[in-house]
């Protein structure tokens, strides 16, 4: 499984809110090819409990191989048929849930677990049971198995459509009720018929490549997928009104979404050959099932074969269900032993990365990043969390911080650079310091927006080798005052601005004066008359009060005019301490702040 870890993007508000849990630094791997900033990183990416190990709530059967993994990382309570009101109560002590598709993941679960729910594993494909837009609003992980149950929902699509052909269900009851019926369930063959797969991903290919093996000609609907999968495959990719228009049998293999929702209904199913068959292994919410009856009714639908309904489980007297023509099945599509391990183990995996504070390769409510990429993008989100934090520790108190822009300077293509983490970065060092609101890589862009803060992003294609992903990363804050009027730019905005230099982040840039601090423990920023004796006067207070100096720097405009002097401290200075700098003649305005 391709993860990577970026803990601090992933860690969730009760990091905060629970400062009873001890919590243990873990350098991810991602980052060990990084050891001169590991220490900086250990204060960014502190991860899972050392002596409270999390808990995941396993609220529906889970193959025995996940369980063993989970457990070798977490307390794992297995509590299956859970009511909501039951799940809401035990989900506050949960770290993490993991869910099939019988569990409804809604706001409320999210909403109940206090902030402690971490992430939510859906060990299947299906993730419409989750309330991902609460999810993300909470800023809780959703991950998926999407690959292991493929190949047991194809199988399951194809034992539908030749049962149903041969009506094998109804035979079946039949005989067992003691009839010998051989005129009634005549069947109808297979080769030669044309078979619509509706959504050719995963389980719809597989489906074709099966249904092609029977000697069926095979079409497929998906307004997504290349032409040349389809071309791999020997199916030919039609319209949606051509899919309908031509099949003798139509399998739906589409995700439910607003889009899928009930799109076979009345009006598409009068646009099918009469006499067509269906096979739903999907959801059940894109068919219409009222419309299906009639359709059943009229004879345009002769058979249907379902493996999903709306409501599960549908009610027993359901029209549907009692149909004859109609073969019904509960939700078996991943039920084999096979996949079943596979999902565990997959979904195991996912979770207990994402627990470890790993970007998941399943995420599905969060950018997926490779490893490789993280590892070369690591300083520059350090450098971008810093210099959001820097820049809004300059704004005056009470003006309304509305409108960031980032200014990307790099000289690889913009195709090449993904900056997805470092805004989501730049967006949690500006909101975390002014706000009691938790921002990690899921709920950065909802939170930014939420809070109506407009992150505007641009690149500057620079000249020469594309050796570092960035050459600099400029933050601005628009339409605000400072507390250090150096700050501001000629244009009006505060301006920060910082690199990576040997792997570590670096700020170069205040307003309109180069400094050169690197972005350790805190920074004091002092705008002097440009005077000799100055950095051993404010160096010499410092040092009386015990403040270890790490760096020191002065930009100026001009030889003995304004100066800028950016000093980085390792321990925060007193009140007293800062009074005497800001009482020395020479200087004009200082600031005092936490990186
Ligand atoms: N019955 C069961 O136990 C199982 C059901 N499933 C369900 O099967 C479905 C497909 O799963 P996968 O193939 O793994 O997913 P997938 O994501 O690989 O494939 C879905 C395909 O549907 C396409 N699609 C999206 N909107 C569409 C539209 N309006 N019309 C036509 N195609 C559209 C997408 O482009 C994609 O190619 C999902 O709904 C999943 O929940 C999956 C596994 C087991
Ligand atoms: O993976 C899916 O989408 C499925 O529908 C399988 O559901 P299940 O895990 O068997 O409840």
């Amino acid at each position: 499984m391709a993860a990577s870890s970026i803990s601090s993007l992933l860690s969730t508000p009760n990091l905060k809110k629970n400062p009873s849990l001890s919590w243990k630094v873990s350098m991810p791997s991602a980052f060990t090819s990084f050891p001169q900033q590991t220490r900086k990183l250990e204060k960014m990416f502190v991860v899972m409990a050392m002596d409270a190990k999390p808990t995941v709530l396993v609220a529906e059967k889970l193959g025995a191989a996940g369980l063993d993994l989970l457990k070798e990382f977490a307390n794992v309570d297995c509590s299956y048929n859970l009511t909501q009101e039951e799940l809401c109560t035990k989900i506050s002590l949960c770290d993490a849930l993991i869910v099939r598709s019988g569990t409804k993941v809604s706001r409320e679960v999210f909403e109940s677990s206090g902030g402690r729910l971490k992430v939510v594993g859906r060990a299947g494909v299906g993730i419409d049971n989750v309330d991902l837009s609460a999810a993300t609003e909470h800023g809780c992980l959703v991950v998926n198995a999407p690959t292991a149950n493929t190949v047991a929902a194809a199988e399951h699509g194809i034992a539908l459509l030749t049962s149903m052909a041969r009506n094998v269900a109804q035979a079946d009851a039949s005989v067992k009720a003691g009839k010998w019926l051989r005129n009634k369930y005549v069947g109808v063959s297979l080769v030669g018929k044309t078979l619509a797969v509706m959504g050719f991903g995963k389980v719809g290919s597989e489906v074709a490549r099966r249904a092609k093996g029977l000697g069926m000609h095979v079409i497929a609907h998906d307004p997504y997928a290349p032409a040349d999968r389809a071309r791999a495959v020997g199916v030919e990719l039609v319209s949606f009104d051509e899919a309908l228009a031509t099949a003798d049998f139509i399998s739906l293999h589409m995700p439910l979404t607003p889009a899928t929702s009930k799109v076979l209904n009345d009006e598409t199913f009068a646009k099918m050959k009469k006499g067509v068959r269906i096979i739903n292994v999907a959801r059940g919410g894109v068919i219409d099932e009222e419309a299906l009856v009639r359709a059943l009714n009229a004879g345009i639908v002769a058979q249907a074969a379902l493996d999903v309904f709306t409501v599960e489980p549908p009610s027993k007297d359901s029209p549907l269900i009692q149909h004859e023509n109609v073969t019904a099945t509960p939700h078996l599509g991943a039920s084999t032993m096979e996949a079943q391990e596979g999902v565990a183990i997959e979904i195991a995996e996912a979770v207990v990365g994402a627990l470890k504070g790993e970007l998941a390769a399943t995420a599905v409510n969060a950018p997926m990043v490779p490893a490789e990429v993280l590892s070369e993008l690591a300083p520059y989100v350090v450098l971008a969390e810093k210099l959001g934090r820097l820049a809004v520790q300059l704004v005056a108190g009470g003006s309304g911080v509305k409108s960031v822009k980032v200014t990307y300077a790099s000289a690889r293509a913009p195709d090449d650079l993904d900056t997805r983490l470092l805004r989501a970065m730049i967006i949690k060092g500006v909101i975390e310091p002014i706000s009691s609101v938790f921002v990690n890589l899921v709920n950065a862009d909802f939170t930014a927006k939420q809070r109506g803060l407009r992150i505007a992003e641009e690149r500057i294609l620079l000249d020469g080798s594309p050796e570092n992903p960035l050459e600099y990363i400029q933050v601005q804050i628009a339409n605000v005052e400072s507390k250090f009027a150096s700050a501001m730019s000629d244009s009006g905005e505060i301006k920060v601005e910082g690199m990576v230099k040997d792997g570590i982040p670096h700020f170069t840039k205040v307003g309109s004066f180069e400094v050169d601090v690197s972005m350790e423990g805190s920074l004091i920023l002092c705008r002097q008359v440009d005077q000799p004796g100055m950095i051993g006067t404010v160096g010499s207070i410092l040092g009386d009060s015990n403040v270890n100096v790490s760096f020191m720097s002065v930009g100026r405009v001009a030889p003995r005019k304004h100066a800028v002097m950016a000093i980085g401290v390792d321990d925060q200075p007193s009140k007293e301490t800062l009074k005497k700098i800001g009482d020395i003649p020479a200087i004009e305005e200082f600031v005092y702040l936490k990186l």
